[in-house]
């Protein structure tokens, strides 16, 4: 559901004489496509202040719509993890001069290319970490205590002919982290007050943290009951969840991916689960969304997200604010807020 209790937030944002560089009409021409349906108070706002283009207006090819919409009139893109701004897109628009992402995760834009050409690139970090780090919560106690098994037997009226069974503890577990940044972090002391011991494998040891650090996933794996996925997607971390990882974690252990589908090696996933080889999942992200594994439909020790981590309403308003900061910063010559390029 989306409210509109915008006004005294966007009236303070106006008023900010940083933004006074370039006039409220200026900014009016210039050209932003906006690649996907995502938000709609982010639209609105993109309307209100920019000359918005939507790309999934057009039927024809992305070529054929540059065409038609005079592409050199377009100066920002702002994308999210469903499309982003490929080689492709960023050839197209010869005026391109930012890529503002209304998500966290950058591995729908080329940045080696953006890089290249000198657009600067910014996305929503942050302001999601709390939501993101919830649902990983959200979804071990899915796993463990079988919220949504138990639920669909309350439901179908089988609580009346026998009680549910016995589920699994969450408490004093231990939980294995890969990727110990901002969202890793937020999961980790999380778990911590759940009484979880907590380790975690990253590229090198974090001098502020005091959880075990392991430079091998497997022995990490190894060692944790419960292993979550929270590192950024990237070349090196394609498939790190391969089937020695899963292996690794067991009959007994829960994965809990609130990252990248491709973190995760599908096929071997959905065989372990099969083959009782791994003992749960917790899955917002698939390799190939909106596919989801038919096998998993059927698994009553999995639970499904639609990769919804940050999908609350304040979170969302909170990240297109974002975007829209960073695009005004851009075309008042001002710094980025969440600068990544
Ligand atoms: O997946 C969500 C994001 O990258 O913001």
């Amino acid at each position: 559901m989306e409210t509109s209790h915008h006004t005294t937030q966007q009236t303070e944002k106006e008023k900010d004489p940083n933004l006074e560089k370039i006039s409220g009409i200026e900014m009016k021409s210039i050209g932003v496509l906006m690649t996907c349906p995502m938000h709609k108070y982010l639209e609105q706002q993109l309307e209100t202040h920019f000359n918005l283009f939507r790309l999934w207006h057009c039927n024809s090819s992305i070529t054929e719509f540059l065409k038609t919409h005079q592409g050199n009139t377009i100066r920002a893109v702002v994308g999210n993890t469903e499309i982003g701004a490929d080689a492709e897109l960023i050839a197209s628009l010869p005026s391109l001069e930012i890529v503002a992402s209304y998500s966290v995760g950058l591995d729908k834009i080329d940045l080696r290319k953006c890089e290249e050409k000198g657009i600067r690139v910014a996305n929503t970090p942050d302001v999601l970490t709390d939501d993101v780090a919830d649902l990983a919560i959200g979804l071990i106690l899915g796993v463990l205590r079988g919220i949504c098994a138990s639920d669909a037997y309350v439901r179908i009226g089988k609580w009346k002919d026998a009680d549910f069974g016995l589920a699994t503890k969450f408490s004093g577990k231990s939980v294995g982290i890969v990727g110990l940044g901002r969202i890793g972090t937020a999961i980790a002391k999380r778990a911590e007050a759940f009484g979880c011991s907590i380790s975690y494998f990253s590229r090198s040891q974090k001098p502020f943290a005091s959880y075990k650090f392991y430079s091998n996933i497997i022995d990490l794996a190894t060692s944790c009951q419960i292993l979550i996925v929270a590192c950024a997607l990237t070349e090196e971390t394609r498939h790190i969840i391969n089937r020695e990882v899963i292996d690794a974690l067991g009959p007994k252990g829960i994965l809990i991916n609130i990252g990248r589908g491709a973190h995760v090696d599908e096929t071997e996933l959905v065989s372990a689960l099969l083959e009782g080889r791994l003992g749960g999942a917790g899955l917002d992200v698939y390799e190939n969304e909106p596919e989801v594994p038919e096998e998993l439909l059927g698994l009553g020790n999995v639970v499904l997200q639609p990769h919804v981590g940050s999908d609350t309403v304040e979170t969302s308003d909170a990240m297109a604010d974002l975007v829209i900061s960073n695009l005004k910063a851009h075309f008042s010559k001002k710094s980025l807020l969440t600068p990544v390029i």
